[in-house]
């Protein structure tokens, strides 16, 4: 059984992403952890849970807290903690604050639970995710981020949507920037396991409207209602099941790469992975020349502003 910590728990996406986790079969305990003077919410949200533990039958030990140190001995570590985009903003303009954050996060966490896997949520994660791996000390395979996941999935409704099939039946990824540059896989995109570009019908999809509509979804739903929550959440309850569970499953997340993609690497960016109990894993992989392409824009994008926000807490610190 397991102890999951969520960081950022007074958060939309921390409150919403504890009753997601406290799903999963695996989890024994969990800590909901927020910023000093934020107790009664804490509390709140402890006892709220509590019932809906009762009505659903979950049987997780909650606690809650306002020290980061308070997560040792997690196996799963979940950092929502930082600032949203608000309308207008893209995810690249939280980097520098948002990267404080995690870095003095980051160490804590390497310090006091070197064995975690600590999952990045906050944004822009790639780049988080890169600056949590250099701050914390744990060893690549124990970072990751949500990365293009939840964009994998976005593109998988719509087009479950399009051919008019169940959602379990189509097989997609993105990979690249969880932002502008992301890329998504058509030659590993399948439809009841048949590839999608075989398809007679494939020739009609509104391929551009569809990236489109799969960029634009987190500033589209912020607008719309302030935040983006079920999503976020769902997905961050597949990964850390995928953990716990030792499901070996491939999802794509953001994840430090060595050279696995066509010898492209030294950067954190969303890929395909395997994961495990081992933490997580990117799979090598050969895409095709337009894809290659697109993923070298997005690994220069996001290594750009990788470098430009750890030179500026080298200074900052
Ligand atoms: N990677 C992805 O796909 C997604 C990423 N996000 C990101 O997750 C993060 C959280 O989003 P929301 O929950 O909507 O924001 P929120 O504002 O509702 O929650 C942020 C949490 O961080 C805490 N926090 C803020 N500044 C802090 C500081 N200096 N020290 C300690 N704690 C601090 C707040 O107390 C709060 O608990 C944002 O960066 C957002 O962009 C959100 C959705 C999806
Ligand atoms: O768009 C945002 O800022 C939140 C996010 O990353 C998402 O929902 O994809």
């Amino acid at each position: 059984m397991a102890k999951v910590t969520i960081l950022g728990a007074t958060g939309n996406v921390g409150v919403f992403a504890a009753h997601t986790v406290s799903e999963i079969p695996y989890v024994s305990d969990m800590l909901l952890v927020g910023r000093p003077g934020r107790e009664d919410f804490l509390a709140g949200c402890c006892r709220d849970l509590s019932d809906s533990f009762a009505a659903r039958g979950t049987d997780v030990r909650l606690s809650y807290s306002t020290s980061i140190l308070d997560a040792k001995d997690s196996d799963v570590v979940i950092c929502t903690t930082g600032m949203p985009r608000r309308p207008g903003q893209d995810r690249n303009d939280l980097a520098f604050e948002n990267a404080k954050i995690i870095a003095e996060t980051a160490e804590t966490i390497g310090r006091s639970s070197p064995d975690a896997i600590l999952f990045l949520v906050t944004n822009p994660v790639d780049v988080m995710t890169a600056v949590a791996l250099k701050y914390s000390g744990l060893q690549p395979r124990q970072i990751f981020g949500l990365g293009t996941h939840l964009d994998s999935m976005r593109l998988k409704s719509l087009i479950a949507h399009y051919f008019r099939v169940h959602v379990s039946e189509v097989h997609t990824r993105i990979i690249g920037e969880h932002g502008d540059s992301m890329v998504p896989l058509w030659s590993a995109t399948t439809i009841g396991g048949i590839r999608i570009t075989n398809l007679p019908t494939f020739s009609g999809l509104p391929v551009q409207e569809m990236i489109e509509t799969v960029k634009t979804s987190g500033e589209t739903i912020i607008r719309d209602k302030g935040s983006t929550v079920h999503g976020p959440g769902e997905a961050i309850a597949t990964l850390v099941k995928a953990i716990l569970g030792d499901e070996n499953r491939i999802l794509t997340v953001s994840s430090y790469i060595k050279s696995e993609i066509h010898g492209i690497g030294d950067v954190c960016i969303g890929v395909p992975a395997r994961i495990n109990r081992d933490g997580v894993f990117p799979v090598p992989l050969s895409l095709e020349e337009n894809e290659v392409a697109g993923f070298r824009e997005s690994v220069r994008k996001i290594r750009k502003v990788t470098a430009d926000v750890m030179e500026r807490l080298e200074e900052a610190r």
